[in-house]
C-alpha cells in the first residue's frame, strides 16, 4: 500500500469523532495520547517493538487527497462541506514520540506519545497501532527464535503464508530486526535492503527424468550458490548420496555444495545421518537447513535431540505469529489541554489493568550503574524533576504499592526520542542494521531470567511517585462521584 494514500486508512468512528469535534468546535485543542500494549505475546518476558519507520512514512505523507475528500463527501454521514475542506489542509503539526525500534519492551508503557490537535491525534491512531502491533509482534517472535538458536543461521521463509503482501514484507523487516539473517522475499530486500537466500523446491526435482539430473541441472546453473532439497524422493536413500556426489564435482571444479535442505520426516534423525554421510564423503562444511512448520518450540526440542541443522528456514509459524495472531496494543487518551494547561485523563475499569495511567509522562530504563543491567523502567510524569539528577529513586509496584525498593547508584535511559516536532521530522531513521544491532545491545542489558523462553522472571514497570498519586487521586475523585 502506497503511503501517500494512507489517509483513510482509518476507522471510521475516527472521521465521525473528527467530525464530531469540528462540528463542537473542539477540534484544535490539543490533547496527550498513549500507545501501549498491556499483555506479552507468547508468554514471553519481553516484546521487540518495531513499526517506527512505517509510522514515519505514514505521518509524513499524511492528507487527504481529492478521491479520499470524495469518497468522504459521499458517506451516509453526509458531512458538511466545510468539514471536508479542513481535511484537504489537514497535515500532521504535532507532536510525536516513539520507542526506538529493535528496543526491549513491556506492558503498560508508552511506546508512543502522541501530542496534537485531537482533530490529528484521533485520525491516526488506527493505522499506527496496525503498524505497531503487527511489527512488534513478528519481531518479538523472531527475538524469541534467535534466543533458541544460538549462532545458528535463520532465514525467514513465510511470504507464501503471510496475511497478504504488506504482512510479508515488513514482517520480513520485523523479523530482521529480531534477529534473522536473510529472507526469502525479494521485494523485502530490495525495499530494506536485507539479505536473501533461497534453496529450490521439489517441483525443481520433478521437473527432471532423475533426481540425479535435478541436482547437475541446478549446480550448473548456480555453481556458486548450490543448495539442494534431498527429500523429495528418499532422504538418506537417494537425495543425501546425489547431493554428496554434486558436492564431488563441485569440489573438482574447486566450487563447492553450500547446503542440503531437509522438509520432512523426523529431523532430528535425518539431520544426523546426513551429517555423517556428509562428513564420511569428505564435505564436512556442506551445510544443513531445516524446514517444516518449525518454531521456537520444534526448534528448541530438536535441538535437544541433538539434531545437526546449521541453518532454520522459519515461514508459517513466524509470519503468522500462528500461536498468538495479534497484540493488544491500544492507544489512549491521558492529558487533554484546558486553557493553555494539560489537564490528566483517566479511563476507569472495573479491571485495575485497565485503568488508564493519566497525564503526559516519560519513561526511564533505570540501569543498576555497577552492573550494568535494567533494574526496572520508570514511568514519571513530564513535569518532574528530571530522574537522571535525583539522588535515589523509589521503586513500587503500581498495583501492589506497598511493596517497594530504593535505588540509589544508576542510569536513566529515556525510552521515548521525538521523532517529529511541531509537524517536522526531528529523527533521522537508523539503518536496519542499526537497529539490529541496536537490538542485539538491548538483549544485553537484560538479566537471561527475563529473556528465557519458558516462565521468564517479570520485568518491573513502576510508576513515580508523583505519577501514581495523580492516578489515585483521579480514582479517588471518581468514586467520589465528582466526575
Ligand atoms: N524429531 C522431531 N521432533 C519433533 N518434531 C519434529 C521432529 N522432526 C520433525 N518435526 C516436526 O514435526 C512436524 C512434522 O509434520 P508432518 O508430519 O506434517 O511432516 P512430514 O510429514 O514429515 O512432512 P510433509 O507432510 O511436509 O511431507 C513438523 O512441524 C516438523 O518440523
Ligand atoms: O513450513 P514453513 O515454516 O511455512 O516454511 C516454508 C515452507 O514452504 C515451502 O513448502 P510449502 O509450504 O510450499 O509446501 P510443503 O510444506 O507442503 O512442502 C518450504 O518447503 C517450507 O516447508
Ligand atoms: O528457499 C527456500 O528454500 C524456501 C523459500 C520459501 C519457502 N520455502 C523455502
Amino acid at each position: 500500500m502506497n503511503a501517500d494514500t494512507m489517509a483513510l486508512h482509518t476507522d471510521k468512528y475516527q472521521i465521525n469523532m473528527m467530525y464530531a469535534h469540528w462540528v463542537n468546535g473542539t477540534h484544535n485543542q490539543k490533547a496527550v495520547f498513549d500507545a501501549y500494549f498491556r499483555k506479552l505475546p507468547f508468554g514471553n518476558g519481553y516484546a521487540v517493538f518495531a513499526g517506527v519507520e512505517r509510522i514515519v512514512n505514514y505521518i509524513k505523507e499524511l492528507h487527504f487527497d481529492e478521491a479520499a475528500v470524495q469518497y468522504l463527501a459521499e458517506q451516509e454521514e453526509q458531512y458538511d462541506p466545510r468539514f471536508l475542506e479542513e481535511l484537504r489542509q489537514l497535515r500532521f503539526t504535532g507532536n510525536l514520540h516513539a520507542v526506538k525500534e529493535g528496543t526491549l519492551v513491556f506492558p503498560n508503557e508508552p511506546l508512543i506519545r502522541v501530542e496534537a490537535r485531537l482533530f490529528e491525534a484521533q485520525l491516526i491512531e488506527t493505522a499506527m497501532l496496525n503498524f505497531m502491533n503487527f511489527q512488534t509482534l513478528i519481531a518479538t517472535k523472531a527475538s524469541r527464535i534467535r534466543q533458541v538458536v544460538g549462532t545458528d543461521t535463520l532465514l525467514e521463509f513465510g511470504t507464501r503464508r503471510a496475511q497478504e503482501a504488506d504482512a510479508a514484507v515488513w514482517g520480513a523487516r520485523a523479523a530482521y530486526i529480531g534477529g534473522f539473517d536473510a529472507t526469502s522475499n525479494m521485494l523485502a530486500g530490495q525495499q530494506f535492503g536485507i539479505p536473501t537466500k533461497g534453496t529450490h523446491a521439489h517441483a525443481w526435482v520433478q521437473s527432471f527424468h532423475t533426481e540425479e539430473e535435478a541436482f547437475e541441472k541446478f549446480a550448473k546453473a548456480l555453481p556458486n550458490q548450490v543448495s539442494l532439497l534431498v527429500d523429495t524422493y528418499d532422504t538418506l536413500k537417494s537425495g543425501v548420496p546425489h547431493a554428496i556426489e554434486v558436492g564431488k564435482d563441485l569440489e573438482k571444479e574447486g566450487k563447492r555444495l553450500q547446503s542440503i535442505r531437509l522438509d520432512s520426516g523426523d529431523i532430528a534423525y535425518l539431520s544426523i545421518r546426513a551429517r555423517e554421510m556428509l562428513d564420511a564423503a569428505g564435505l564436512p562444511d556442506v551445510k544443513i537447513v531445516a524446514s517444516n512448520d518449525l518454531d521456537e518450540n520444534t526448534i528448541s526440542d530438536l535441538k535437544a535431540q541433538g539434531a545437526r541443522v546449521d541453518i532454520w528456514g522459519v515461514g508459517t509459524q513466524l509470519i503468522t505469529a500462528a500461536d498468538q495472531p495479534a497484540l493488544g496494543g491500544v492507544y489512549k487518551i491521558v492529558a487533554l489541554e484546558v486553557n493553555g494547561e494539560y489537564q490528566p485523563t483517566i479511563k476507569i475499569s472495573g479491571n485495575p489493568e485497565k485503568v488508564t495511567t493519566p497525564g503526559k509522562k516519560d519513561i526511564f530504563r533505570i540501569i543498576d550503574a555497577n552492573r550494568g543491567k535494567a533494574v526496572a523502567d520508570y514511568i514519571c510524569l513530564s513535569e518532574e524533576e528530571d530522574v537522571r539528577k535525583r539522588e535515589q529513586i523509589k521503586l513500587f509496584d503500581p498495583l501492589h504499592p506497598y511493596m517497594y525498593r530504593f535505588v540509589q547508584d544508576y542510569d536513566a535511559q529515556e525510552l521515548l526520542t521525538p521523532i517529529f516536532m511541531a509537524g517536522q521530522q526531528v529523527y533521522e531513521l537508523p539503518t536496519l542494521d542499526e537497529i539490529r544491532e541496536h537490538h542485539k545491545g538491548q538483549l544485553q542489558l537484560f538479566w537471561p531470567e527475563y529473556l528465557r523462553k519458558l516462565n521468564p522472571h517479570q520485568y518491573h514497570v513502576d510508576l513515580s511517585v508523583a505519577a501514581w498519586d495523580m492516578k489515585r487521586k483521579l480514582l479517588e475523585e471518581h468514586m467520589q462521584g465528582k466526575k
